[in-house]
């Protein structure tokens, strides 16, 4: 049983929204909470490269509340030590508040606070009545945060997703202020953005968002983030105090590296980081750490693995009965010898593209450094049109090429990826 308060107790005092924050440090830049991959391990690799707060994946409050094996298997001994995973944030998902107390409970001197999930789309969330499909059931989003605010010793948090109506969306997190919520994390994507349709998240919603809530309102932005310049633009435009990213950080950590603008860091080569990942790894124990790694490697190298299929068959083939020492052998020295080669023969160089009309600019990043994903649009590679649409530009600068254009230019704007999503939202606007 979780430690519960005894009857007739006062409500203990704790940290306002702007008090905590201070506390923290003033992060600004947010591992977003995912599931079965921002645990333990990814979220110290993640520190590492420049995040400075951390959210743990959504964990299920009941049975979270309930069973030891399954807080064992996802919360291990160092998940939230002081010495290596604070700031933290731990989140759940929910429908009862007694679960979700007691779910909390056993957290509540492990963490900074407690978020509640609001935002998740997904099939299950809506069979269990979770996460973005409470967006219908107001009351219970209040009785739910309501009931961490009056009893738990730390802050709760939540993180929402929007509605296509401004006016709703505003009403909507000022319920979830209202009962008590101290930071509000907003996603600027409705509850049918997801997969194919996942789209471009709206800032100018958020920033209409954080312009009507109080001034002094905890308020993290989440959505759109390719590269570390969106961060600070992204701070701007919005007026945000903190910047969440999650698919941009998976596919490379170094995304949160805002301090210099030191490629290594900004965009890490993928046997640098797939050491210094897996050197963490050893040192992490717990299922969660493990479970994630296959698909954490899928993530960061994706750029790579195309060019390099025997070690994409090598990683695939990987179970969780693979020892460490298999995998490092079998995996991680393998990716060392195979960069090293690389990196003799090739030119090793970001080349960023002009400012585009969604403010931010286009890079081209050797297949060999961590990079963001943009998914495949006319059986091409996101990648590959970047990388044409910048020396399309470049040729078109040095007046070379002139009566040739590249005939793949045209179709970047048709990417789904969050800044060409961006570059053809802000065209329209414009229009
Ligand atoms: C692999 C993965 C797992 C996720 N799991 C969670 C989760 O546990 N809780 C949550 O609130 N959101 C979850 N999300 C949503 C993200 O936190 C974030 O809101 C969303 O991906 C938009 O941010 P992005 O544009 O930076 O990817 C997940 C997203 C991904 C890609």
């Amino acid at each position: 049983m979780a430690p519960v308060r005894e009857m007739g107790t006062e409500a203990p005092t704790k940290l306002a929204g702007p008090e905590l924050y201070e506390k923290l440090g003033r992060p600004h830049k947010i591992v977003a909470p995912m599931v079965d991959q921002s645990e333990l391990a990814w979220r110290i690799l993640s520190r590492r490269y420049g995040a400075d707060l951390a959210y743990t994946p959504m964990y299920h409050a009941r049975l979270f509340a309930t069973e030891q094996h399954y807080r064992d298997a996802n919360f291990g001994p160092l998940d939230g030590d002081a010495a290596c995973d604070r700031p933290l944030v731990v989140q759940f998902c929910a429908n009862d508040p007694e679960y979700l107390l007691q779910a909390a409970k056993f957290v509540e001197n492990r963490c900074d606070a407690v978020d509640l999930n609001l935002g998740c789309p997904q099939g299950i969330a809506r069979k269990g009545h979770y996460g973005s499909f409470l967006m219908e059931d107001w009351d219970l989003v209040r009785s739910l945060i309501a009931k961490l605010h009056a009893e738990l010793a730390i802050p709760v948090t939540a993180k929402i997703r929007v509605y296509d109506d401004w006016e709703r969306s505003l009403e909507y997190a000022r319920i979830v202020l209202d009962a008590g919520a101290q930071f509000i994390t907003i996603h600027g994507r409705t509850r049918e953005m997801k997969g194919q349709k996942t789209g471009i998240a709206d800032w100018k919603l958020l920033k209409y968002l954080r312009d009507n809530l109080p001034k002094d309102q905890v308020f993290f932005a989440n959505g759109n983030i390719l590269y570390p310049e969106d961060i600070g633009r992204c701070i701007d435009q919005v007026g945000c105090d903190g910047v969440m990213s999650a698919e941009g950080n998976l596919h490379n950590p170094g995304v949160f590296w805002t301090e210099t603008d030191e490629k290594d860091k900004q965009f890490p080569r993928i046997d640098k980081i797939s050491r210094e990942y897996f050197e963490i790894l050893k040192t992490t124990p717990g299922e969660a750490s493990r479970v994630a790694f296959k698909s954490h490697m899928f993530k960061m190298l994706r750029n790579f693995l195309p060019h390099h299929t025997d070690i994409r068959d090598k990683l695939a083939r990987v179970t969780k009965h693979h020892t460490l020492d298999q995998i490092e052998t079998e995996i991680i020295e393998e990716i060392e010898r195979t960069v090293e080669k690389v990196c003799e023969e090739s030119k090793d160089v970001v080349v960023t593209g002009e400012v585009e009309e969604w403010g931010g600019a286009y890079k081209q990043i050797p297949y060999w450094r961590c990079q963001p994903y943009f998914r495949r649009v006319d059986g091409k590679s996101g990648q590959q049109v970047v990388s044409n649409l910048i020396q399309d530009r470049k040729r078109k600068a040095e007046n070379i090429d002139a009566e040739q254009p590249d005939p793949e230019a045209p179709k970047a704007a048709r990417l789904e990826e969050p800044g060409y999503r961006a570059a053809t939202d802000s065209a329209k606007t414009a229009a």
